[in-house]
């Protein structure tokens, strides 16, 4: 991938450029209709750092990340997201759902949400019409689809379009991104180069990430730590600390002896997990049938 530190586009990394710091402390959700899906739950996320959050399907996943959107609001304890002094957009979310405009081509998709990109003013502050649009094609360029500037969305793979999709989140230069099983409609091999470049792009631009997945590799490969949840009302059940660092080849990682151990760590706890799931679903469904 192209990397920022050789594009004019390059937001200025400076103490003040590390995106929001997220803590959730010992939050407690229902919804509306009486189904409780979060309880007790604690969480600390760092600025710029990428966390995983990983556990049996319907666990309460999504429900974390609408908390923190401030979609919802917690009944229970407290959910803290402090923004970074940067003054940038808050906050961009990803979902498994294509959210790219079908009526606009890929380079109207970018530059729309480039314009959402807070405080820039770039025209008023004096820059030009040619400088915009080369901060657009770097933009395009992150993601290797140079040449596909024109084309619409229906023209992409499945894919092409989720590039276009993370692209189109992260052009506004957002503190926090969430992520909402972002990948899992695509066939591995393409899924695995986009973590390479969303992955670094996080990175390099200083934006908190979490990532909701049931890829425990994608996870593992992308994250600093990664958390199993319980089942639900979830709570955190382990947190892994990921130690593959700031530089990292995803293609080459998941052969290595190291990701494999931890990958089947990881996947002995979610296992634990998706088996107690199971089993307070039937006390459920028992409770529930002797009413
Ligand atoms: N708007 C809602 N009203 C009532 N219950 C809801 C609502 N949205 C979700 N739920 C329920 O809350 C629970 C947690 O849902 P959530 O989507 O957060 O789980 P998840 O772990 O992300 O699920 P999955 O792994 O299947 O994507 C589920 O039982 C779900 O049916």
């Amino acid at each position: 991938m192209t990397h920022l530190s050789e594009l004019s586009t390059r937001p200025q990394p400076d103490s003040e450029t590390v995106g929001a710091s997220i803590e959730f402390r010992n939050v407690g959700y229902r919804y509306p209709s009486g189904l409780h899906a979060i309880d007790g739950l604690d969480l600390s996320i760092a600025g710029g750092q990428s966390i995983g959050i990983v556990g049996p399907s319907g666990c309460g996943k999504s429900t974390v990340l609408s908390l923190i959107a401030g979609l919802r609001e917690a009944q229970v304890g407290d959910v803290l997201v402090r923004p970074d002094q940067s003054g940038r957009h808050l906050l961009s979310m990803v979902f498994q759902k294509d959210t790219v405009l079908p009526w606009l081509t890929v380079e109207q998709n970018v530059r729309l949400h480039y314009s959402f990109k807070k405080g820039s003013g770039e025209r008023r502050r004096g820059l030009s019409r040619r400088a915009i649009d080369q901060r657009i094609r770097e933009l395009i360029a992150m993601v290797h689809l140079e040449g596909f500037e024109k084309a619409y969305p229906y023209q992409l793979s499945g894919g092409m379009r989720r590039r276009v999709a993370v692209l189109t989140s992260v052009a506004a230069f957002p503190q926090i991104l969430l992520l909402d099983e972002p990948f899992s409609a695509i066939d591995e091999p393409s899924r695995v180069a986009i973590h390479q470049d969303v992955f670094d792009i996080v990175r390099e631009l200083g934006i908190t990430t979490v990532l909701v997945t049931h890829d425990l590799a994608e996870a593992a490969s992308m994250c600093d730590q990664v958390y199993i949840m319980g089942p639900r009302p979830t709570s955190v059940f382990s947190k892994h600390e990921i130690p593959f660092g700031p530089e990292r080849d995803m293609m080459t990682l998941r052969e290595r002896a190291d990701f494999l151990e931890l990958y089947s760590r990881l996947w002995r706890d979610l296992h634990l997990q998706i088996d107690a799931s199971h089993e307070s679903e039937s006390t459920r469904d028992d409770a529930e049938g002797s009413h």
